[in-house]
């Protein structure tokens, strides 16, 4: 199978890496389009398979992988308009851009959205994803295994869900990395070096993640399995329940959602 990505950034390269990786797709077989040539390639694909030119990309492939921000988006679809045939699959990455406005402005018919996040990067990354209606099984199939190099992968019938996949675990892992931060502050507020800090933070997430995984008992239950009657913890969730975070979070997550809207509008 051969790949075009258009857009060689953060996703870009780990859609690449992750393909290529898991055997899927053969590093000869990776065409990438990007803006300038680039002076040093640090992994398996050939140098000849980067061009600025998308005439050169585009024709190679079977699945092109659209990885550009969404703003950069008209500008690209400019110069790819007209150039997909009907067997070609797209696939993009783009927060907020519906299938509907990638057909219009490129041509291409079938069309993949998906929605990853940056734990891709380890093979640990979540990804929805939505199909046009022309996509059959078999191809569902193929973009799946792709997805599935990243980490997990989830099908949605309704496009609008990838809106709300992005505000939830497309731009959740910064919110994770946000709920460390504020601990590690607070850690070293109470007299921990910022290495203790961190050493403290990342052992309790993973110990915490893990726990709940293999778990079978709700968030509820396991935090009563922390928090004693009359003890620290229940002090700390008061505080919390005080301040609304659990609506604070609610709120954030549907301003991610408002905005994912936006991009698309
Ligand atoms: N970073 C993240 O955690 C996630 C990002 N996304 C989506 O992935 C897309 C890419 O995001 P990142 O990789 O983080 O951005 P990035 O800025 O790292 O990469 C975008 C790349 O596209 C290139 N580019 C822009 N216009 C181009 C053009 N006309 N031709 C060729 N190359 C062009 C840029 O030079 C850059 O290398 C975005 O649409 C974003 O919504 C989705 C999920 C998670
Ligand atoms: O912040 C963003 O717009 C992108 C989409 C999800 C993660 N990063």
């Amino acid at each position: 199978m051969k790949i075009a990505i258009l857009g060689y950034g953060n996703m870009g390269k780990t859609y690449a890496q992750s393909f290529i990786n898991s055997g899927v797709v053969k590093p000869a077989d990776v065409f990438v389009l990007c803006k300038r040539p680039p002076l040093i390639i640090n992994n398996t694909i050939p140098f000849e398979n980067f061009s600025t030119n998308s005439s050169e990309v585009i024709p190679n492939a079977d699945v092109i992988i659209l990885s550009v921000k969404p703003q950069d988006f008209p500008e690209l679809a400019k110069s790819i308009s007209g150039k997909f045939n009907d067997n070609q699959l797209v696939l993009s990455v783009m927060a907020g851009v519906k299938m509907a406005s990638i057909a219009l402005s490129t041509g291409a018919s079938k069309i993949v959205r998906s929605m990853p996040n940056v734990a891709s990067q380890i093979g640990m990354g979540m990804t929805v994803f939505s199909a046009s209606g022309n996509i059959g099984m078999e191809n569902l199939m193929i973009v799946q295994n792709l997805l599935n190099t990243t980490g997990k992968s989830l099908y949605v019938s309704d496009e609008d869900k990838i809106d709300a996949a992005t505000a939830v675990s497309g731009s959740g892992p910064a919110y994770v990395f946000y709920f460390m931060e504020a601990m590690m502050q607070a850690a070293q507020k109470l007299g921990f070096t910022e290495s203790e800090a961190e050493t403290l933070v990342g052992q309790t997430f993973m110990g915490a993640i893990n726990l709940q995984n293999g778990s079978s008992l709700n968030g509820r239950e396991l935090i009563a399995k922390v928090a004693s009657k009359g003890g620290t913890t229940e002090r700390a969730l008061a505080v919390m329940d005080n301040a609304s975070v659990t609506e604070i979070v609610s709120k954030a997550i549907n301003a991610a959602n408002q905005r994912a809207r936006e991009l698309g509008s």
